[in-house]
């Protein structure tokens, strides 16, 4: 762990990480955890609704949801909701499509492993080029 990391969690009281601990519920490990999830963010590219567009057939499929860019395409065929409600999106936004659905906390981890981008700023509905969230109820 950087150093850096570890003066952060002291700064916020939560003291060094102990990777070889199994936290418990209800502990501060847990707390712990959250928090250096919350530190790793993933730098992904830009990659415009236009660009996203091209990407609209089932050998080839990127959605957008809240902003961010999957590539779901290898996905397809083992969503449990089918192939086809995520081929209506094919190529375009699937954010209404997507929480209208009422996902599950699994579904929104597991859409993390499909991420290839985010839009620009200009074209961000849900999240500011510093990356705050609008909205409640988004996933971070
Ligand atoms: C990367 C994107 C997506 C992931 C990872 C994902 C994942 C999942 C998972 C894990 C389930 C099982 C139920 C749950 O745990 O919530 C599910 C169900 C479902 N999904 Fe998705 N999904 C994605 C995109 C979409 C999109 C764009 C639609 C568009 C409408 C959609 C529609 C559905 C439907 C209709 C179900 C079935 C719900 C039910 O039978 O109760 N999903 N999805």
């Amino acid at each position: 762990m950087s150093s850096a990391l570890t003066n952060l969690l002291q700064t916020l009281r939560l003291g060094p990480l102990t990777p070889s601990i199994k936290s418990k519920p209800g502990s501060d490990l847990i707390m712990i955890e959250k928090t250096k999830a919350k530190l790793e963010v993933k730098l992904v590219p830009e990659i415009t609704l236009e660009e996203v567009a091209h990407h609209d057939s089932y050998d080839d499929c990127w959605i957008v949801i809240y902003d961010r860019v999957y590539d779901v395409t290898h996905f397809l065929r083992e969503h449990p909701g089918g192939d086809d409600v995520i081929m209506d999106h094919a190529g375009r936004d699937a954010t209404i499509a997507f929480h209208g659905t009422g996902h599950s906390r699994h579904a929104v981890e597991q859409m993390r492993q499909f991420l290839i981008g985010e839009l620009p700023a200009a074209q961000r509905i849900f999240r500011t080029s510093k990356h705050r969230i609008l909205s409640s109820g988004i996933p971070e």
